[in-house]
């Protein structure tokens, strides 16, 4: 396995009293390198989760994807509000082709469910995998404590102050969560399309746990950036596919004890732009079945979010001639409804008939 990407160790802000804040200094700086160069690294999970708790959740999807199809379609997202539920093998669509992969997804309960309004309906648990949600559930609450560690620790990074970070803690504080589980069969040679097509992740963060398949995840650097001059100095870059543009792809294979993590569009937006939400693919050509469950950490559904002053001064400082033009970047990165947006994004993900668009 060659492991490209910055590795994080979090273990100073789980173990609070036994690092000091020169330690979680250090840590916030390495992540804010991290998101600028890569906007992907691994996070390790020593001393916050176990690479047995992760691997049984792992286990629990195959063993649910490995129901008979009747089985399976008893979750249906159509039996939903279009989004939380069972999706069938090539069901979700990315830049109008079919992704070879099946799916559930899960999202923040809501209060005063109703199906008929978008994202608004009742999460549908399997009934027929044991432990399934009990699992699940307690996965789902470590990873809400997760994102609020790691947006502490990158709040930090970003030097902001202590009412800079209250004000995005607030963002952040009833996170709109997804936890979605994924089931990817071979992809046929002949398919036209991806295991999962190129795309960015929404939101704020997101923790992937993948089984130890490698080479499926691949991470897209843009050329002109350091860290694709250093993945193609090191000859890890990969050979081309169809309509690769601009770039390199490099493998972020699984690492034990860590979960990969990204940030999404909605980081982008909070730094307007010093950190990329980088494009992510699956490909996956070897012939076993392969499980991953990415949690999504997002913002509160009605948080609005917009540039944070701390990237702001960042940008301001750095400008070769002292003037960053913050409002056309303001201009750039207008003010989004987080719930908005969101819901802009997740209609068009199915080629389900009830749910025709798609994600770009
Ligand atoms: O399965 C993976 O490794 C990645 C999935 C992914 O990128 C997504 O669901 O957004
Ligand atoms: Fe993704």
């Amino acid at each position: 396995m060659s492991l490209s990407l910055p590795v994080i160790d979090l273990s100073s802000y789980f173990e609070p009293t036994k690092f000091s804040d020169n330690d979680r200094e250090t840590v916030s700086k390495a992540l804010h390198e991290a998101c600028r160069l890569f906007g992907f690294f691994y996070l390790r999970l020593d001393g916050f989760a176990t690479e047995e708790e992760m691997a049984e959740l792992t286990e629990l999807g195959r063993e649910f994807f490995h129901l008979d199809q009747a089985k399976k379609d008893e979750i249906r997202l159509a039996n939903e509000d279009g989004a939380r539920g069972y999706q069938r093998l090539r069901e979700n669509v990315t830049m109008g082709k079919a992704d070879n992969h099946e799916g559930i997804d899960f999202y923040r309960p809501v209060p005063d469910p109703d199906k008929s309004k978008p994202l608004w309906g009742t999460n549908q648990w399997p009934k027929h995998v044991p432990g399934f949600k009990d699992k699940f559930e307690a996965w789902i609450f470590k990873m809400q404590r997760l994102g609020m560690i790691v947006m502490e620790a990158m709040a930090k990074g970003l030097g902001m102050t202590r009412e800079e970070w209250l004000d995005l803690r607030s963002k952040v504080d009833d996170s709109f969560w997804v936890m979605r589980i994924i089931g990817y069969p071979p992809l046929p040679s002949d398919h036209d399309g991806f295991s999962c097509g190129a795309h960015k992740d929404y939101g704020a963060l997101t923790f992937l746990y993948a089984d130890p398949t490698p080479a499926a995840l691949q991470v897209f650097l843009n050329s002109d950036s350091p860290a694709a001059k250093h993945a193609i100095d090191t000859s890890l870059v990969l050979p081309p596919e169809q309509g690769d543009v601009d770039g390199v792809w490099i493998n972020a294979d699984p690492l034990r004890g860590a979960v990969v993590c990204n940030i999404g569009e909605m980081w982008e937006t909070w730094t307007a732009g010093l950190y990329k939400s980088t494009l992510h693919r699956v490909i996956h050509r070897s012939s076993n079945y392969r499980v991953s469950v990415p949690f999504f950490f997002e913002a509160n559904f009605t948080a609005v979010v917009q540039p944070t002053p701390a990237a702001l001064r960042i940008i301001q400082d750095e400008a070769a001639n002292g003037d960053a033009n913050i409002s056309k970047l303001k201009d750039m990165y207008p003010p989004v409804v987080y719930g908005e947006f969101l819901k802009s994004k997740v209609g068009g993900n199915f080629t389900d008939e009830s749910q025709p668009r798609e994600r770009y």
